[in-house]
C-alpha cells in the first residue's frame, strides 16, 4: 500500500486562450486580434493539416519573393565562401620552405586561370574575389607591393605602390583577366615595399578562407522568416534559384459611397476618392496582392451582393459589371439588377480574377441609415457561423473599425475589414489593424511597437490618439541624435494633408504626456 500522502495538486500549467473577439478594444488589442484572426485565416487555407507550412506552400524566383514567408527552412548546401579567394587586389605568393628570413622576394608569373597553381617562390597577380591559386600561402595587396626587373646586375624597382599588381617589364598587367597562360615575366620578382608592415607576410594574409561564412549545411533561416533584401541575397550566394514560400493573402477591395467620384473635378456634394488610389499600393506593402476592386453605392441590397460575391468559393469577385465607364454610384441607382457592384481594375485583366483570402471594405461603417456595412457584415457573421472579431475601436481616429471573421463555404475564414469613410481614421485603421492582419495572414510574426520622445508635452483627453507626426525641425537642425517627434498639422480624422508629411505615428494617450516623454510609434509602411 503506497503509505505516501497524496501529493498537493500539481501546478497546472495556466493555459491562456486568446480572445477571438473583444467589445471596443485599444489599439494594440485590436492589433493582436487582427494578427491572431490573420493566423487563423492562414490556417485555414492550408487544407491538410493547420501546423503543416508546407502545405499550400508555392516555390519561387528569388526575384519575387521579397517579403514572403519561408515555408520551409532555409539552408546552404555548399560551404559560403565556396572557394578560397583573396580579399586584395594584389599578389598570391607561395613561400619557400627553403626561403631565408625576410627579405624574401618571388618570381612573378603570369595567372593562367582558376586552377592556377603557384610553386614554391612563386607568385602571380590577383584581384579581390579570385580564387586565390593553388599553393598560395599569402597575399600581398598591391599598396605594399614591390616588383622590380631583376638582372644580374641588381634590382630595379618597377611598380608597386598604390597602384594595380603589375608585373615587371614595364607595361601594368591586367590581373583581372590574366595575361598569357603560364607565361613568366622574364624575372620579374615580387617583394615587400619599404614601407609596408612586416604582418602583410603573415601565412594567409588576406586570403578568405572557404567556409568562413557558413559551412555546408548550415542553417540560414528557419521556417516562418520573412524573406527580407539580405536573406534573398544569401540564398543566392548559396545557389538557390527558388525558395519555398507560403501563398500571399490575395485581397478584395470594396469601395462604398454615393457621393464618392474616382475622376475630375468633385462638385458640391462629391468628393474624389481617397481610397483607389491608395489602398491598393498599401495593402501590397503590407505583402497582399490585389485581386479585385469594386464600387458600389450606398445601397443594402449592393453591399449584401457585393459581399455575398466575394465570399463564394473559386468566383470571379468582379464579375457583377455595371455600366462600363459609368460613375459607380450612379450606376448603383440607375441599374435595375441587383448585381450593380462595378468593377475596377483587377490584378490580371485577362483572366478572371480569383476569390479574395480578405476583403478590405471602405466607408458606410457608421450606423446612419446610409451606412450598410455593419448592418450587413453582422448578418453575414451569423449566417456562415463566422463572428464580429470586433465591432469597433476605442481609438481616435477610426473607432467605426470593424473587423469580421466570415466563413466560406468550403470552410475558410475570410476576414472583412470594415475602414470608416473619413479619410485619415481609414489609414490609422489600416495601419493597426490591417497591417496586423495581414502579417498574420503571410505567416509574419506580430509587430513589436517602437517608442520615440515627444517634442512638446501633450494634454488629457478624452481618447488614445493615433497621430501622423514627424522629427521636431529643431531636432533635424540640430542634428540630434534621437530625435524629438511632433504631431503633423491638419490631421484631423477628415484630412489627408497631415499624413502626406509625416514620417510616422505617434500614440498620444489619454493621460497628459509631458515634454521628452516617450510614447509609442508606428512606422509608416512606405
Ligand atoms: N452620429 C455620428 N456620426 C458619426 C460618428 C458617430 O460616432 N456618430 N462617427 C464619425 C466618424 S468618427 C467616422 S470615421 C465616420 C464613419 O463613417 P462611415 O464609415 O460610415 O463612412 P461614410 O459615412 O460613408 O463616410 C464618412 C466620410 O468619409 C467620406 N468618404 C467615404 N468614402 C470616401 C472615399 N472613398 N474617398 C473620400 N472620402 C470618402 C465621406 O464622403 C464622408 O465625408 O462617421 C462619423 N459620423
Ligand atoms: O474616428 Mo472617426 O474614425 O474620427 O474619423
Amino acid at each position: 500500500m503506497n503509505s505516501e500522502p497524496p501529493a498537493p495538486p500539481a501546478a497546472s500549467p495556466v493555459h491562456v486562450t486568446p480572445p477571438v473577439q473583444a467589445e471596443r478594444p485599444d489599439w494594440r488589442t485590436a492589433m493582436a486580434l487582427a494578427h491572431a484572426l490573420g493566423r487563423e485565416a492562414l490556417a485555414t487555407r492550408r487544407r491538410r493539416d493547420a501546423a503543416d507550412m508546407t502545405d499550400g506552400m508555392e516555390w519561387l524566383p528569388l526575384h519575387d519573393a521579397a517579403g514572403r514567408i519561408l515555408a520551409q527552412e532555409l539552408r546552404t548546401s555548399i560551404p559560403v565562401p565556396h572557394y578560397p579567394s583573396s580579399a586584395m587586389d594584389g599578389y598570391a605568393y607561395a613561400a619557400s620552405p627553403t626561403a631565408a628570413a625576410p627579405p624574401q622576394t618571388w618570381l612573378l608569373e603570369d595567372w593562367t586561370g582558376v586552377d592556377h597553381v603557384l610553386a614554391p617562390g612563386r607568385a602571380c597577380p590577383v584581384v579581390t574575389g579570385r580564387a586565390v591559386p593553388h599553393g598560395t600561402t599569402g597575399i600581398i595587396r598591391s599598396e605594399y607591393a614591390q616588383v622590380t626587373a631583376s638582372s644580374a646586375h641588381g634590382a630595379a624597382p618597377e611598380s608597386a605602390h598604390g597602384t594595380e599588381p603589375a608585373p615587371a617589364g614595364g607595361t601594368a598587367p591586367t590581373p583581372a583577366h590574366g595575361s598569357a597562360p603560364g607565361a613568366a615575366h622574364g624575372s620579374a620578382r615580387l617583394g615587400l615595399a619599404p614601407d609596408a608592415p612586416l604582418s602583410e607576410l603573415e601565412p594567409g594574409r588576406h586570403i578568405r578562407p572557404a567556409g568562413n561564412e557558413a559551412s555546408a549545411g548550415d542553417l540560414l533561416a528557419p521556417a516562418g522568416t520573412a524573406l527580407t533584401p539580405p536573406l534573398l541575397a544569401m540564398a543566392a550566394v548559396c545557389g538557390h534559384d527558388v525558395v519555398p514560400v507560403l501563398p500571399a493573402p490575395r485581397a478584395a477591395l470594396l469601395y462604398t459611397g454615393d457621393e464618392v467620384i474616382s475622376a475630375g473635378l468633385p462638385a458640391r456634394g462629391t468628393v474624389r476618392d481617397v481610397f483607389s488610389v491608395q489602398l491598393p499600393h498599401l495593402l501590397g506593402l503590407s505583402g497582399a496582392q490585389i485581386v479585385s476592386q469594386s464600387r458600389i453605392g450606398d445601397d443594402p441590397a449592393h453591399t449584401w451582393d457585393a459581399l455575398t460575391h466575394m465570399l463564394a468559393p473559386g468566383t470571379d469577385t468582379g464579375s457583377c459589371h455595371a455600366a462600363e465607364d459609368a460613375d459607380p454610384a450612379e450606376a448603383t441607382h440607375t441599374a435595375e439588377n441587383a448585381h450593380t457592384s462595378e468593377e475596377m481594375t483587377t490584378a490580371a485583366d485577362a483572366h478572371p480574377p480569383e476569390a479574395p483570402d480578405l476583403i478590405v471594405t471602405t466607408g458606410g461603417t457608421g450606423r446612419s441609415a446610409a451606412d450598410h456595412i455593419r448592418s450587413t457584415l453582422t448578418a453575414l457573421a451569423k449566417s456562415t457561423g463566422g463572428r464580429i472579431v470586433f465591432p469597433e475601436l476605442d481609438m481616435r481616429p477610426g473607432h467605426p473599425t470593424l473587423l469580421a471573421a466570415l466563413v466560406r463555404a468550403d470552410g475558410r475564414t475570410v476576414p472583412v475589414l470594415g475602414l470608416p469613410g473619413n479619410p485619415l481614421a481609414a489609414m490609422a485603421a489600416m495601419r493597426v489593424a490591417g497591417r496586423a492582419l495581414i502579417r498574420g495572414m503571410r505567416g509574419a510574426p506580430a509587430e513589436v511597437p517602437l517608442t520615440v520622445p515627444l517634442a512638446a508635452g501633450s494634454p488629457r483627453q478624452k481618447a488614445e490618439r493615433l497621430v501622423p507626426a514627424r522629427p521636431h525641425a529643431a531636432s533635424v537642425r540640430d542634428g540630434t541624435d534621437e530625435p524629438a517627434w511632433e504631431p503633423c498639422t491638419h490631421s484631423g480624422p477628415n484630412m489627408m494633408r497631415g499624413l502626406t508629411r509625416a514620417q510616422g505615428w505617434i500614440v498620444l494617450p489619454a493621460h497628459s504626456v509631458r515634454t521628452g516623454e516617450r510614447v509609442l510609434f508606428l512606422p509608416l509602411e512606405w
